[in-house]
């Protein structure tokens, strides 16, 4: 059995949005900038689009936000309709299959109106050339007809500010990429800013909890919002099930070790990818497939699903030659690296059936 068994996707650090999240989530999205914590610099530089769109009385430049799940892409894209007072219409790039589909959203919009398209980097082709001189021209061909007889009508759009969202902007072809005024680059929030969210999290919840206690899930979210806010839910069930309520460090910790999630944040399946490399593969390299054996996963889990955490942690490398454990790893699981062998030197003939024998 893989030590393992559940979906990886049902993982209580994963970024991804599931479904208790998607119900709570409106209740604990920011509605305005200054609600919004952390992303200094894209909150600085979007106020200034906004404040100058304002002051122009026009429709703010087109906006894209790129970056992990769960840093607050869709959450921005809200506050910018609610900063701009404009009605906002939410769809995302898998929802539209064709370009028609496309041109009946736009050709529905109203001056002024946010039109937030999540997931832009999977919209389809055709859509994506509609796109191109909506955003640019205000204007979509609505092609008529089929064949030979078939006829583009031009068709005028009022302004309107297109937020695009996406979690991997490499993707997005450099023609839609240009057409953006102003891109937000989300990056992971720090320990403190994180703290900052819980707290507020837990009084829109009604939850006591005292800096202590919002410290210790502030550092095992990962650097993201949508985590911090999932593991507090899940250390409120806990603090009310088995205490008084009152979130302490001493609660939250214990909380979070029946959830098994780490002091650093890494989950069971990251500890048995680290725990396999450090004990019986000496810290590596190690192959990716033969780890994942190991481990008792498909190496795609391991590679994608365990491995870009414990990378930008600092404590997996990937090499040529496989996966490497750094000093961090060790360290974080409270074992001691092998001595390294001197070049040249003799090693040791190891007792092989311990030296007391007959005892
Ligand atoms: N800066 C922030 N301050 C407070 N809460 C935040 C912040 N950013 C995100 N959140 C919270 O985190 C949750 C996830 O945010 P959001 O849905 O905006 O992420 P996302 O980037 O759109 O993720 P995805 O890529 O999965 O769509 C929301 O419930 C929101 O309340
Ligand atoms: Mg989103």
């Amino acid at each position: 059995m893989s030590p393992y068994d559940s979906d990886p996707a049902d993982r209580l650090v994963t970024a991804a949005a599931d479904g208790e999240d998607q119900a709570v989530e409106a209740a604990l999205r920011p509605k305005l900038l200054d609600e919004f914590i952390g992303q200094e610099r894209v909150r600085e530089q979007l106020s200034l689009v906004l404040q100058a769109a304002r002051k122009r009385g026009a429709t703010p430049d087109h906006v894209l936000l790129s970056g992990p799940p769960g840093l607050g892409k869709t959450t921005l894209s809200m506050i910018i309709a609610a900063e701009m007072n404009a009605p906002i219409r939410i769809t995302s790039g898998p929802a539209i299959q064709h370009a028609g589909d496309l041109a009946a959203i736009l050709s529905s919009l109203t001056e002024g109106e946010v039109l937030f398209l999540d997931e832009i980097h999977r919209m389809s082709r055709p859509a994506e050339e509609m796109l191109y001189m909506a955003m640019e021209d205000f204007r979509v061909d609505v092609i008529v007809g089929k064949g030979p007889g078939a006829t583009a009508i031009p068709l005028e759009l009022p302004p309107f500010t297109l937020v695009g969202a996406t979690t991997r902007a490499g993707l997005l072809p450099p023609p839609l990429r240009d057409r953006f005024g102003f891109t937000g680059h989300m990056e992971f929030y720090a320990p403190a800013e994180l703290e900052r969210v819980v707290h507020r999290s837990a009084s829109l919840l009604d939850v006591e909890i005292d800096p202590a206690g919002a410290g210790e899930i502030a550092g095992r979210s990962r650097g993201t919002p949508r985590i911090a806010n999932r593991l507090l839910r899940r250390v409120r069930d806990y603090a009310q099930v088995r205490h008084d309520g009152v979130v302490t460090r001493e609660i939250a910790a214990q909380a979070l070790k029946v959830y098994e999630v780490d002091a650093r944040g890494l989950d069971r399946l990251d500890r048995a990818v680290l725990d396999a490399l450090l004990r019986l593969f000496g810290g590596g390299p190690v192959g990716l497939s033969t780890l994942a054996v190991a481990v008792g996963e498909e190496a795609e889990t391991v590679e994608e699903v365990a491995e870009p955490f414990l990378v930008r942690e600092g404590l997996l490398a990937r090499t040529p030659r496989g996966r490497i454990a750094t000093a961090a790893a060790w360290q974080h699981l409270g074992l001691t690296p092998p001595v390294q062998p001197v070049r040249g030197a003799v090693p040791a003939q190891p007792d092989l059936f311990g030296g007391a024998a007959g005892s």
